[in-house]
């Protein structure tokens, strides 16, 4: 489903991503673990479009869209949630989800011009749309809350609540379950599982909350100082001497640091 081959991206003089080269399968939740620094958001920003790489390709669905705009790359239906979750703080929670309806429709001034009743007509359907989301991510008591002032937990729910309005194939997530209560990780969880099971949504995920990668990703792939260290079940990924010296030998280095 989504191929990333050879990557290589560098800031300066500090290679971010070396050389790296994975795959991600259809029908699962794949998780992207690695010690601080690995590259793991540089390569999620070069996998939407964020930025560009310095080599290598990345294919989604077969198609090859390195180097596409992210708002291209969004319209393919691979869509993305970040590390701090970027709201739309003055706008409601249920104006912040169907916004992305519009954005995604490419909604222009003329069209609300020249076709009045068509914008209405979809303008309903969006609103229908956005309030099942919400039913779904149990946000709906909150629906005409300004979307600033919601809980952490809240807004990363909001985030995944703002790429299933995409109807997206494949989500990736920066960092799910980072400030989020056990209580809306549970609700987290409980959504992604059902998303991929019955609606066949992929997903890649970077978290740094083991419990909830060994509970959740399979398989799971570790990146260090930039590419793949390996690939493994939960179990095999646990018990890899390769994987415990990456993360202690990171550990040593703040230490040091
Ligand atoms: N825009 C940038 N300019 C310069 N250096 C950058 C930039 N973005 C990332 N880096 C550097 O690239 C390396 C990889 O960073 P990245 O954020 O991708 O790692 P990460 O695995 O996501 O880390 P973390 O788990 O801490 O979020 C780091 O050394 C980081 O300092």
């Amino acid at each position: 489903m989504l191929s990333v081959q050879d990557l290589v991206k560098n800031f300066g003089g500090l290679r971010a991503i070396d050389h790296c080269t994975f795959d991600v399968q259809r029908g699962t939740i794949t998780g992207l673990i690695g010690p601080n620094g690995a590259g793991k958001t540089t390569l999620f920003n070069i996998i939407t479009g964020f930025i560009s790489p310095d080599a290598g390709r990345v294919r989604f669905k077969g198609d090859d869209i390195t180097n596409l705009p992210a708002h291209r790359i969004f319209d393919k239906k691979l869509c993305r949630t970040f590390q701090i979750p970027r709201e739309h703080p003055s706008m409601t929670v249920i104006e912040n989800l169907m916004l992305v309806a519009s954005e995604q429709s490419g909604e222009r001034i003329w069209n609300a011009w020249l076709r009045p009743g068509h914008v209405r007509r979809q303008e309903d359907e969006t609103r229908k749309r956005a309030i099942e989301v919400l039913d779904f991510i149990e946000l709906d008591h909150l629906r005409d809350e300004y979307a600033g002032k919601l809980s952490g937990g809240q807004k990363k729910l909001l985030e995944l609540g703002r790429t299933l309005m995409a109807e997206p194939e494949m989500v990736l997530l920066d960092e799910p379950g980072a400030g989020v209560n056990r209580t809306l990780m549970k609700r987290l969880v409980g959504n992604i599982e059902y998303l991929c099971r019955e609606r066949g949504i992929i997903f890649l995920l970077i978290e740094h909350d083991m419990d909830l990668v060994m509970r959740l990703c399979d398989p799971v792939i570790v990146m260090s100082e930039g590419r793949k260290l390996m690939q493994g079940t939960p179990d095999e990924v646990r018990s890899d001497k390769r994987v415990l010296d990456a993360y202690l030998g990171g550990q040593y280095a703040a230490a040091e640091g």
